[in-house]
Parts: C-alpha cells; sequence; structure tokens
C-alpha cells in the first residue's frame, strides 16, 4: 500500500509513503516501511528501521534521492545470482521456501534469534541443505547474536548439520559475534569463511573490519552506507570476497542493490536481493523475484494506481523526512 506526502524537494517530481505486510515474522518485524521517491532517473527507496535514528538514517535518504535523479553506473552484468533467505520457522517450512525461492541454488538461514534454539536452527539448516540437494550452497547469519565461545560451538554444530543434509560445509557465517575483534578471534577457530555485515553497514569505518583482517567476505549494503556509489566504492576498496545484501526493501530498493552488483568488478557469492518473495505485496506490478535463481537489472516503476488515504502513515513518514533531512 502506498500513499502521497508533500514533496519537499525540487528535485523530486512526488514522494509517497509505503506499507507492506511480511509473510512471517523477520528479525521481529512484521509490516515494513519506507519512503518512495520519483525523479528524473526513476524510482528511489529509503526505509530506515524504525530503531534508527536521524542522523543514521540520513544516509537512507541520500541513498533513495540519489537512485531517483542520477542513472544506474555502468554495468559489467546484466543478471545477478541471489540466495532465497530463510527466516527461523519449522525445518519443513524453510525447505518449501526453498522450493518455491524461484530457482536459488544457495540459502541463507537466518540463525541465534531470540525465538529459536540452536537445536532447531541446525534442523532447519539440515533441512535446506537436503532441500537444496548437493550442488546447493548454504550460509548462515547470526546477526551479532554470539559472544566468542558461543559462536565457536555453534558452528562447529551447524557445520555438522549441513553436512547432514548432504553439503560439504557451510559456504560463511555472517556475523557470528558484534565487534571486528570478536569476529577475527571466531575467524582464526572455525572451518567456515566469516562475512562482515552490521560490522560494515553500521560502522564508523566501514573498511575497519577488513584491514583487520576480520573477515573473509563483505555484505554490502547500498541504503545504509548512503547510496550505489559509495556502496561501489566500499566493496571494492574493502579487498574482500564480495555480497550485495538488500535491508528488506521493496523491489525499488531491490533494483538499485541489483544496479550496485551489476557495477562491480568482482561478484564472488549469490547476493541478498531475494527478499521481495518474504512480503505478501509489493509497490508495483512487476516485482523484482528470482527467476532461474537470478535477478535481471532494472529499473522499477511504481503502480501508483494503488495510492490510498492512510494519515497516520503519511503522518509518520512526513515527520521522519522533516527530520532526517537535517543532516
Ligand atoms: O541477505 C539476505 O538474504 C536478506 C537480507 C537480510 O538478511 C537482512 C534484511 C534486513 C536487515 C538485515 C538483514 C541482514 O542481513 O542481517
Ligand atoms: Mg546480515
Amino acid at each position: 500500500m502506498i500513499t502521497e506526502l508533500d514533496n519537499p524537494f525540487d528535485q523530486l517530481k512526488r514522494v509517497f509513503a509505503y506499507s507492506l505486510p511480511l509473510r512471517r515474522k523477520f528479525r521481529r518485524i512484521t509490516v515494513r516501511e519506507g519512503l518512495l521517491f520519483e525523479g528524473e532517473a526513476g524510482w528511489g527507496e529509503a526505509a530506515p528501521f524504525w530503531d534508527y535514528d536521524a542522523q543514521e538514517s540520513s544516509r537512507w535518504l541520500r541513498a533513495g534521492l540519489a537512485a531517483a535523479t542520477t542513472a544506474f553506473p555502468a554495468a559489467k552484468r546484466e543478471q545477478v545470482p541471489v540466495n532465497v533467505t530463510i527466516p527461523v520457522t519449522a525445518p519443513e517450512v524453510a525447505a518449501q521456501l526453498v522450493k518455491e525461492s524461484g530457482g536459488c541454488t544457495t540459502a541463507k538461514v537466518k540463525v541465534a534469534d531470540p525465538g529459536s534454539s540452536l537445536r532447531g536452527d541446525c534442523e532447519r539448516v539440515a533441512a535446506v541443505a537436503s532441500a537444496l540437494g548437493p550442488q546447493g550452497k548454504v550460509r548462515v547469519d547470526a546477526n551479532a547474536a554470539w559472544d566468542t565461545d558461543q559462536a565457536v560451538k555453534a558452528i562447529g554444530e551447524l557445520q555438522a548439520a549441513v553436512r547432514d543434509g548432504g553439503i560439504d560445509g557451510l559456504e560463511y557465517v555472517e556475523q557470528p559475534c558484534p565487534t571486528v575483534s570478536e569476529l577475527a578471534q571466531v575467524r582464526r577457530q572455525v572451518e567456515p569463511k566469516i562475512a562482515a555485515d552490521e560490522s560494515i553497514r553500521r560502522a564508523e569505518d566501514p573498511l575497519a573490519v577488513a584491514r583487520a583482517g576480520a573477515a573473509d567476505v563483505a555484505v554490502v549494503k547500498v541504503a545504509p552506507l548512503g547510496g550505489i556509489e559509495r556502496a561501489v566504492e566500499v566493496a571494492h576498496e574493502s579487498g574482500l570476497e564480495l555480497v550485495i545484501s538488500s535491508a528488506l526493501d521493496s523491489s525499488v530498493g531491490i533494483s538499485a542493490g541489483v544496479a550496485a552488483a551489476a557495477a562491480l568488478d568482482h561478484l564472488d557469492h549469490a547476493c541478498g536481493l531475494a527478499t521481495v518473495a518474504l512480503f505478501t505485496q509489493d509497490v508495483t506490478k512487476e516485482s523484482l523475484l528470482p527467476t532461474a535463481g537470478t535477478l535481471p537489472l532494472r529499473r522499477i516503476e511504481v503502480d501508483t494506481t494503488q495510492g490510498q488515504d492512510a494519515p497516520a502513515l503519511a503522518a509518520r513518514w512526513q515527520k521522519r523526512l522533516k527530520e532526517m533531512m537535517r543532516y
């Protein structure tokens, strides 16, 4: 659902707020909301989570404005391989999500959520591995939930679980612990590769993790870094293996992620950009959902005919936009 706001920008044609229900809870969120910008170059999105303050959110605003007003960068590829994202859910449901993923051969399984146990995480990982088959790849994302001892133990058990499911080992473990020094410690003690996400997107210095040798893989997100240009720059400067991932955006935000992934010198792993499947609706008639495990590089046209009156949604985003614009 979308609703039009007052447009405070000379460089934009129209501004909307959107609200999209999730199929199931994801990181404690059940509804995703954000802003959509129509500009000369197309549509852009700014959807900072509600627990982000105005200053941190202002980078998301910059990313959305840039997407609407400037062309996508030159592309090195027209298709981007993506992973299916598996939230905390029963093993049978997880296996079903793999089957319905639009041909994804890589899965990212959320683990260490407040609502999950290590045992449940292992069962889900094994079910996902056997649904993918032996040629598939499984990565897990702990969202910084573990200390180093918990991480080493959990990663050992998850590694065994993926082997129970018929796959050789985990592709990588995303953000097992909060700090760069913990990541470095865990990396020395476990078999799978370590990927950094929060240590890049929420850090004052997004390249500190790379300099510390604390990760093998950089998970790079367009909106939290302030736009495609900066995301591509951070990715290249990291010198790490690269993945572009979504922040649970509508198809508009996803299209900017695909554009960043398409512009990279090297793309080493499937990208976390298949998250439109987690919503029950979208802001466009042509959702960016995978076929044959890939997403195409293209602009998204917002379906403005679905615009409706939603005074509460409009009011809270008009206020938030004003706050973000101060930075
Ligand atoms: O990478 C993916 O597969 C999906 C994106 C994802 O997991 C995510 C979505 C919103 C906020 C945080 C994260 C995350 O990677 O931690
Ligand atoms: Mg992550």
